[in-house]
């Protein structure tokens, strides 16, 4: 795998690019609140926006609510009050057509990878833009450099049950981006990783914010947020906090 690493380039990230705060956000929220059930509320009062092509960490303990807010970003959950808005549409006035259209601007890399098991790696990789219609030979090149980016160009071909966990969360990682999406939503990208290899992932999603993408990463990881300056949503006690 090391191999594989050798012509990257180790420089500290570079600078996350300026955002225009006049664009329409990515994702709004207003007054959201959300429970399970009939629990008590998990998340109160957030409201908060993410702008085009900006970049930003999401933290808080664990139990905090991390998840649950990709979640609503990710519209698999509807919020118990308030207003969410992605790419400008209000979600709750949304049809299942529309949401399914709305996540295909997404790029979503979960905490447990959810890689299809009957599919290589390649495959994986390879299903959004398939999904999109794209024909396998207008994207080979395209996702066999991402899978050498994120050291997998030699398990290409494998099946992901073999993997280990490490293996697995690149697979998704780059699953994820290969469409450069609009919006990249990442649960904990780097935790099962080791130092080294978290920086270089970190590097990828800072490459994809300059081409564009509004990044968001929920991370409990400090050291891999001192690396960059970027804005930090922090949750706590179900509030947001915001640290530009
Ligand atoms: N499906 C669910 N049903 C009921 N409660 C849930 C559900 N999912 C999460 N919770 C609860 O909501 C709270 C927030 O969970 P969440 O997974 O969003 O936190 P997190 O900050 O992502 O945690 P971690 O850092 O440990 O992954 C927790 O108290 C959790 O037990």
């Amino acid at each position: 795998m090391k191999d594989e690493f050798d012509d990257l380039d180790d420089d500290a990230p570079p600078p996350l690019l300026d955002t225009d705060a006049e664009d329409i956000p990515v994702v709004h929220f207003e007054n959201v609140g959300v429970r399970y059930g009939l629990g008590p509320e998990i998340l109160r009062d957030l409201t908060f926006s993410i702008g085009p092509r900006s970049f930003q960490f999401l933290t808080g303990p664990s139990g905090a609510g991390k998840t649950t807010l990709l979640r609503l970003m990710l519209m698999s959950i509807a919020p118990t009050r308030g207003l969410v808005t992605i790419f400008g549409e209000e979600v709750s006035r949304i049809d299942k057509e529309g949401l399914t259209g709305l996540r295909r601007r997404m790029g979503v890399v979960f905490q447990d990878f959810r890689l299809l098991d009957h599919l290589t790696l390649y495959e994986n990789v390879a299903l959004p833009l398939r999904v999109q219609g794209r024909e396998d030979a207008s994207y080979r090149a395209e996702v066999t450099e991402l899978l050498d980016w994120v050291g997998l160009g030699r398990r290409m071909h494998v099946m992901p049950p073999v993997l280990s966990g490490g293996e697995k969360q690149r697979a998704a990682i780059a699953r994820a981006l290969i469409t450069q999406p609009e919006l990249l939503l990442a649960d904990e990208p780097t935790g099962n990783v080791d130092p080294g290899l978290a920086r270089r992932l970190l590097r990828l999603f800072i490459e994809l914010n300059r081409l564009g993408t509004s990044v968001v990463i929920a991370t409990h990881d400090l050291t891999l947020m001192d690396l960059v300056d970027a804005r930090r949503l922090v949750l706590g006690d179900g509030h947001l906090l915001i640290d530009e």
